[in-house]
């Protein structure tokens, strides 16, 4: 079974995969191969300077994220612009990921994919399961995680599909609002109903 994890920014994607990886499951992160494919020396890399200029990139070659983003999240057109070079690279690293998985011998796989349904990457995945949280909730931890201005914070939010458009696409939704422990205690619940799911079958 491939289990595509997601949400939105800030949402606690990356707390849910790391308890499930405390669980043992093996982990394809989107955020992480997004950092790989722009290694410097990458074709990937050179087709973004081509596309935004050389100031994206730092003295010691690699990507100026917080520039990128900055350009990124404040100009759709732009974003659009990054995501058709970046995309492409990111997705072949991710079922190269996958599979290697499959031929170590996995049978559970988690794809944390934050823009599963921006991307309409849906039939990737066997099981959708989505972490939620309040507005409230997503601004206050992403500005204290990040240290972003509210400008900064919003612009992010902004340039994702709304929280209940991927509750709606979910197989199942963890409620990311309460303690981190509440939150262990629905994976539990989910893990337990597809992996019950899944020896009926
Ligand atoms: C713009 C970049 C350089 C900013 O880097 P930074 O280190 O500040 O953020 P990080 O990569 O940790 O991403 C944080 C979160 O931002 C959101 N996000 C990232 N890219 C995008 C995007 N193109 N559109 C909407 N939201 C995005 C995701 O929720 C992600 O989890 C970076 O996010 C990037 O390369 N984005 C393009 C690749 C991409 O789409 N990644 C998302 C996973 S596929
Ligand atoms: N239940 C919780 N209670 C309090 N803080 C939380 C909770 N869950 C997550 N956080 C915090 O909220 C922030 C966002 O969580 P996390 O990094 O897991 O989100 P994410 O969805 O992976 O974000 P991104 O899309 O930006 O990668 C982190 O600082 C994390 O420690």
């Amino acid at each position: 079974m491939i289990i595509g994890l997601t949400g939105s920014i800030a949402s606690g994607k990356s707390t849910v995969s790391g308890m499930l990886k405390n669980l043992g499951y093996p982990i394809v992160d989107a955020d992480l191969v997004a950092r790989l494919v722009v290694e410097p020396g990458s074709d990937t890399l050179s087709q973004i300077v081509q596309a935004f200029g050389p100031e994206v990139i730092q003295e010691d070659g690699t990507m100026d994220r917080a520039k990128v983003g900055s350009i990124i999240f404040n100009d759709p057109a732009s974003r659009k612009i990054l995501n058709d070079i970046i995309h492409p690279a990111i997705r072949k690293e991710m079922l190269r990921q996958r599979e290697e998985f499959i031929a170590q011998g996995f049978k559970t796989i988690i794809m944390d994919i934050p823009l599963l349904f921006e991307s309409r990457l849906q039939h990737l995945v066997d099981k959708i399961l989505v972490v939620s949280v309040t507005e409230e909730n997503q601004f206050d931890r992403l500005v204290e995680r990040n240290g972003f201005t509210e400008q900064e914070a919003r612009a992010r939010i902004g340039s994702q599909l709304p929280m209940s458009v991927k509750e709606d696409g979910a197989d199942a939704v963890i409620y990311n609002n309460g303690t981190l422990d509440e939150t262990k205690k629905q994976l539990n619940r989910i893990l337990d109903t597809w992996q019950a799911s899944i020896e009926k079958e």
